[in-house]
């Protein structure tokens, strides 16, 4: 770089910083005059130059005008992310390019801000205004002749990086850098996915911008941004119809406690925090499962044969409830037999849910005992029947609230389950029903997949009607503790041992406390990893989303999930008859190159239609191979020893985030080495890893992970491309 051009880039560093001074000093007026503030979408028709104003996108603006006294609040909470409120600036012509008068600046940043006259001095990046900035290209320039990045820390403008939308600049226009997306992507990533609100690309700008109605799916292979756009997609729904969607509300499901941890900062920086972020353990109230049943058992559980076996359950009669009615009403003796009861239950579930039932039985209950009596005055009888203490306490036993919990736990009961799966599944996945049944008393925890199996218990059984909400138990307080500790470890391997000293009264107390709720209902629903849903997860999903649309995002050759074409059929009854857009990501911007070789080289042999993506980054260094010694071969260090040198340097090569990702067997070898290297190293199971990236990983024993994981070499392939710049794999010596 030339003198010259150092100073002509400080000059150009200096007139950004005095605009970034002008837009601080309108905010701290903000802090003390908040109706100065506005959120751009407040006058966006003013601002719009290149088209007509939608009737949803005025009702966008006067709802955004409410939020004028929150926005002093939202800037000081984007300040502290430090991710820069300024970032961009567009120089657009109208008329002759180098005539300076003709041309107009807007800068683009988190939110909108004016001045006292109410000049925009920035412009929320999701106004129409601003779609030039991820619009213009140099074949189609929309009128932009520069399209700068700003990269500030705090309020200081440290750089910025430019693209030229035109073949020559303006004399008078200084060009900066080399383009800011290569400049992010080489950057060091860390524990938290961050925004790429100043990088988006055009292509991922239109599936962002896209129309909310119906259903959008987009579509691609590793690290090609779907998760990221999908997020910018949902700050964009929130601008563009406020009112459908902050009242009525965006859920954002993603597969793991570790991925929403790893999201949840995006939506926030973006300026919204509005939106539910929920793991498809925890998308229950009160149950927040982070363990995983085996492969074969999360296949049962998660299929649509269930659907008969929870029917079944929620019909039956409850285990250990009385068979027969034997009291005395009025003086005169009733009885009721088994069949008798039976024919009671089945027309009380015909005509009402269970939990709601129990006044309606009362009436049938007496109305049998009625007939089998029929002695003296019906009415009096009646009475009698309905005041009597003796009915209470069988009505209590025979007809209790039943807790979809419960319910679920009564498989505990081999002979139970068999009769419930009877003709719908064999008797040995009955068998692994009931195992999983008291895996689960032991542990006091529920897995993942159980989730969807309460949730459809609790719609089948109907609201347990309680006296009272039970205020939040010592168990749940601890379990939830246990979750978060999980979420620092970034790993689900240790959930089981967080029960290792339960009792089975308080690992029972633990699964069964507070209340099931209705399942919530909301506007917007974003399905993230979605090949991984399996039929009964779909349900649980489209059960809170009936009105609402839809943005679903996924890649088949990442699937864990096998029957696709049950999935497909439950994805279908949960989208209902809704219209669709598709969009397809076909750059990987994640992997440097090398990495995703390797990966592909993996993948192609077994799905040879995977969706391939281009990886735009090399870094000119290779996957590292390194093999270590076992119990045959005792000449070899072992697998732990191996580990923690090879993530010694690999520490050395990256300054960010490191993930150890291991299969089940490896994980007592390589454990102690979480935390370590200033916390930078976690260890992780390979589905744990779904939607999550790091700066370098460490895979152990691919092979080991291949044969363990419920999708094979599916899972390999997740875990083969979560790295950006290094990637170091160990394999047993042959
Ligand atoms: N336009 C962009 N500018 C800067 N970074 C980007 C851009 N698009 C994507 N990225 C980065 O690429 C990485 C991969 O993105 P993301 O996790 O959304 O991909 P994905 O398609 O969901 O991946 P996977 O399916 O493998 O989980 C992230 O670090 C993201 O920030």
């Amino acid at each position: 770089m030339t003198d010259t051009h150092v100073d002509a880039v400080a000059a150009e560093v200096a007139t950004e910083q005095q605009h970034l001074d002008r837009v601080h000093a309108e905010l701290a007026k903000a802090g003390r005059r908040a109706d100065l503030v506005a959120v751009d979408g407040m006058s966006r028709g003013r601002t719009d130059r290149t088209g007509d104003v939608r009737d949803e996108e005025m009702s966008g603006l006067f709802e955004r005008d409410a939020l004028v006294y929150t926005a002093a609040r939202r800037i000081s909470h984007l300040e502290n992310q430090h991710e820069g409120l300024v970032f961009g600036r567009l120089d657009l012509e109208h008329g002759d390019p180098d005539e300076s008068s003709d041309r107009e600046i807007r800068y683009i940043g988190r939110l909108g801000v004016r001045d006292d006259d109410y000049e925009p001095l920035v412009i929320d990046w999701r106004a129409p205004a601003a779609s030039p900035f991820y619009q213009a290209t140099p074949v189609d320039n929309r009128g932009v002749i520069r399209r700068r990045v700003l990269r500030c820390s705090g309020d200081e403008v440290i750089g910025v990086e430019d693209d030229l939308m035109v073949p020559e600049a303006p004399d008078d226009m200084v060009i900066v850098g080399d383009g800011a997306l290569l400049a992010a992507l080489t950057r060091t990533r860390g524990q938290q996915m961050r925004d790429i609100v100043a990088t988006i690309q055009t292509h991922q700008d239109e599936a962002i911008r896209a129309t909310d109605r119906g259903i959008t799916e987009i579509s691609g292979g590793p690290g090609t941004g779907k998760t990221v756009v999908a997020l910018h997609r949902a700050a964009y729904l929130l601008y563009a119809n406020r009112r459908r969607y902050e009242s009525g509300g965006i859920l954002v499901i993603g597969p793991s406690s570790a991925y929403t941890a790893y999201i949840e900062r995006v939506l926030p920086s973006l300026g919204e925090d509005s939106v539910v972020l929920r793991s498809l353990g925890d998308v229950v109230d009160v149950i927040t499962a982070v363990r995983h049943d085996p492969p074969e058992v999360a296949a049962i559980k998660g299929s649509l044969q269930m659907r008969t076996v929870l029917r079944r359950l929620a019909s039956r009669a409850v285990p250990g409830a009385p068979t027969s009615l034997r009291a005395m009403v009025g003086g005169l003796p009733v009885r009721l037999e088994e069949r008798v009861l039976d024919d009671i239950r089945r027309r009380a579930l015909r005509d009402r849910s269970r939990n709601q039932a129990t006044g309606y039985v009362r009436e049938l209950l007496a109305q049998a005992a009625w007939r089998q009596v029929r002695e003296g005055d019906r009415d009096e009888f009646m009475d009698s029947f309905d005041e009597s203490m003796a009915i209470d306490d069988f009505v209590a036993e025979w007809w209790p609230q039943v807790d979809p919990r419960e319910a679920l736990l009564w498989l505990a009961d081999t002979e139970l389950a068999y009769e419930v799966c009877r003709s719908v599944l064999s008797q040995g996945d009955a068998a692994a029903l009931a195992h999983s049944a008291r895996e689960t008393l032991e542990a006091g925890t529920w897995s993942v997949s159980d989730a969807a199996l309460v949730d459809d218990l609790s719609v089948r059984l109907g609201q347990v009607e309680e006296p009272e909400r039970e205020e939040r138990s010592f168990y749940e307080i601890e379990e939830l503790d246990g979750v978060e500790e999980l979420r620092a470890m970034g790993s689900a391997i240790t959930a089981p041992e967080m029960s290792h000293s339960l009792t089975p009264t308080n690992a029972r107390e633990r699964l069964l406390h507070g209340t099931v709720g209705r399942p919530g209902e909301y506007a917007h629903i974003l399905v993230d990893e979605a090949q991984d849903l399996s039929p009964m997860q779909w349900r649980m999903i489209g059960r809170r989303g009936r009105r609402a649309s839809w943005t679903v995002v996924g890649d088949v050759a990442q699937a864990s999930w096998q029957d696709t074409a049950e999935a497909d059929q439950a994805r279908e009854e949960a989208y209902g008859n809704q219209p669709r857009q598709a969009f397809h990501m076909t750059t990987n911007y994640r992997n440097a190159q090398e990495i995703f070789d390797y990966a592909r080289d993996v993948i192609l042999p077994i799905v040879p239609d995977a969706d391939i993506p281009d990886a735009v980054r090399e870094t000119g260094v290779d996957p590292v191979e390194i093999s270590f010694g076992d119990a045959l071969d005792t000449s070899r260090p072992d697998v732990g020893a191996v580990a923690a040198q090879a993530l010694d340097a690999l520490a050395q090569e990256v300054d960010g985030s490191i993930a150890v990702i291991t299969p089940q067997r490896h994980v007592d070898a390589v454990l102690s080495l979480a935390g370590t290297h200033d916390g930078r190293v976690v260890v992780i199971d390979p589905l744990s890893t779904k939607g999550l990236e790091w700066d370098a990983t460490l895979v152990v024993d691919p092979d080991a992970i291949a044969s363990e994981s419920p999708g094979g070499a599916r899972v390999l392939y997740v875990v083969l491309t979560r790295a950006a710049h290094r990637m170091t794999v160990l394999r047993p010596t042959d």
